[in-house]
């Protein structure tokens, strides 16, 4: 049917399931060969035949759905407009505290100038475009992340962003033609957050999590020039997957637990790697493990490739297997000892010095869920209508958002104030004074995110533990925030790290 202009009275007489019209926001839509097929039943949509049931279906549905089944609009009303924002790719949203301050209009930063605009901007309409639709069926069918959108973001120059500041940047121009000599750890911050905007944990670990936790390491310790360039440029280009294989049965958080073991062959020119490890992110479908194994006289990290010998099984965990978690079995592997990471016995520092930017990603990652929960939870209380009044016009309600954003606008505080620390410190400095820091915001945003999702979920009820509809934002949160918990230290250890490392600099004339 061609769009027309219609009046009220028209799809008044289209009140039949024979000819079932009904008026949502301003524009008219026949539902009449859709009513079967509706998830919600024919029966409601007959109940509401021939009027304007704008109130009932946002009190059930999100504007998504109706650019998803545009088709079966067939006009809008004789001199009305509708109202209801349809959001583009790349926008900012409106909602209130649903952006960083930063990012809202009315405020000013001391932190962000033009460059950080452009990434963010660059990244979000990358991110809304080809991350989020791909995202969101990968979460629901648990397969692994396209190569496409590998080949993508390869293209883009969005892998090796994604390991933050360095060397493997410069001379690359990356998105919102930000050149790769500028990019910092607020750049980094950028990207991590708007990356996480796919709202899709298990995803969001698929898509590449392993590379950006092991591949610095190879860029930093790998002493064999050969092999690193090689490896790099394999992974950076998305032809090769990289992950990081630390954890095992035996010993989580404890490394010094681990017993894989690397012993060397006679000739000297081989390790031979024996051990199983588990809950490795992305080791599913990675060409190569940056593995963790007792050697002779301590601890040491090596390049193991795919090959004869490895052997992976997938781990079903609380959120999707599209992160391709899995268990790692090493069986008598030769890899060459060039394949070594760092110092022979001294692999502590190797993955010490990889942990302070590991932890500053999922902290990024987790304070960014955090407010799109909270973004969801106001979209919400304003939508739904219970005891003839809007959620919002509960003061209980009220209670519930003012803690959760206070939560949101505390962590980013106190993010950004790490970045901007980081991007004004070496290496070294980071790691001898931004431990204990990133230790505890880490623990503390795991934490909030805690409280936050056992809010949303009591605000959104039913819907909260349903992993459809409009409670599925808040449904996957709270399945998936313990991800961040756990993973990259535990929030015990990390918050025992910030009080530790805090008393190393505890002066003695204090005493
Ligand atoms: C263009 C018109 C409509 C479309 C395209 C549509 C589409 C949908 C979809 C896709 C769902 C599943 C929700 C999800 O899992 O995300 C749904 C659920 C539902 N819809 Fe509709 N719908 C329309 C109009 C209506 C109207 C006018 C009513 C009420 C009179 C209604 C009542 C319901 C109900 C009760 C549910 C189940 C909600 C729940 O389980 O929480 N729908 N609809």
């Amino acid at each position: 049917m061609p769009h027309q202009t219609l009046t009220r009275a028209a799809v008044a007489e289209h009140n039949t399931p024979d000819s079932l019209w009904c008026i949502i926001d301003h524009r008219v839509y026949d539902l009449t060969d859709f009513a079967d097929a509706h998830p919600g039943g024919s029966v409601v949509l007959e109940q509401v035949a021939g009027t304007d049931a704008t109130e009932t279906f946002y009190n059930l549905h999100r504007q998504a759905i109706l650019q998803k089944y545009a088709s079966l609009s067939i006009g809008v009303l004789e001199g009305e407009t509708p109202e209801v924002i349809v959001p583009q790719p790349g926008d900012l949203c409106p909602v209130p505290y649903a952006e960083p301050l930063w990012l809202r209009p009315e405020f000013k930063s001391p932190y962000y100038n033009d460059s950080y605009w452009r990434l963010q901007k660059a990244l979000r309409v990358f991110v809304d475009t080809h991350v989020y639709p791909e995202a969101q069926e990968r979460e629901r069918d648990g397969k692994y992340i396209s190569q496409e959108l590998i080949d993508r973001m390869a293209a883009e120059n969005m892998l090796g962003l994604r390991l933050g500041p360095g060397k493997h940047l410069h001379g690359k121009i990356l998105p919102g033609d930000v050149r790769g000599e500028e990019f910092d750890y607020l750049h980094d911050l950028i990207q991590a957050q708007e990356f996480n905007r796919a709202n899709a944990r298990g995803f969001q670990d698929g898509n590449m999590a392993g590379m950006v936790i092991s591949l610095t390491a190879i860029l930093q310790w790998m002493g064999d020039e050969g092999v690193k360039q090689r490896v790099a440029e394999e992974v950076l280009s998305g032809r090769k997957k990289v992950c990081l294989a630390i954890t095992e049965a035996f010993a989580g958080s404890d490394v010094a637990g681990l017993r894989t073991t690397a012993t060397k062959t006679e000739d000297g020119k081989y390790y031979v790697v024996s051990g199983t490890k588990k809950w490795i992110t992305n080791g599913m479908f990675c060409d190569y493990f940056v593995t963790g194994c007792k050697t002779e006289k301590g601890f040491s990290v090596i390049l193991v490739p795919r090959g004869e010998g490895v052997d992976t099984r997938l781990i079903k965990t609380a959120y999707s297997t599209a992160a391709g978690t899995a268990f790692v079995e090493f069986k008598n592997v030769k890899v060459p000892v060039e394949n070594l990471l760092g110092e022979e016995h001294k692999g502590f520092a190797v993955i010490m010095s990889n942990f302070n930017h590991e932890r500053f990603m999922m902290v990024c990652a987790v304070v960014r869920g955090s407010r799109t929960v909270v973004e969801e939870c106001l979209k919400w209380c304003n939508q739904r209508i219970v005891f003839g009044k809007k959620l919002i016009e509960q003061p209980a309600i009220r209670q519930k958002l003012a803690r959760m954003i206070s939560h949101v606008e505390a962590n980013q505080a106190w993010l950004e104030q790490i970045a901007y620390q980081m991007n004004n410190m070496s290496y070294a400095q980071q790691a001898k004074s931004l431990g204990g820091p990133i230790g505890l915001l880490k623990s503390y945003s795991t934490r909030s995110a805690h409280e936050i999702a056992d809010d949303a979920v009591n605000i959104f009820g039913g819907r909260g533990l349903t992993q459809t509809g409009m409670g599925k934002v808040i449904e996957g949160f709270h399945r998936g925030y313990k991800f961040d918990a756990i993973l990259g230290g535990t929030e015990e250890i990390l918050a025992d790290l910030g009080v530790r490392q805090a008393m190393k600099g505890f002066p003695k004339s204090m005493l």
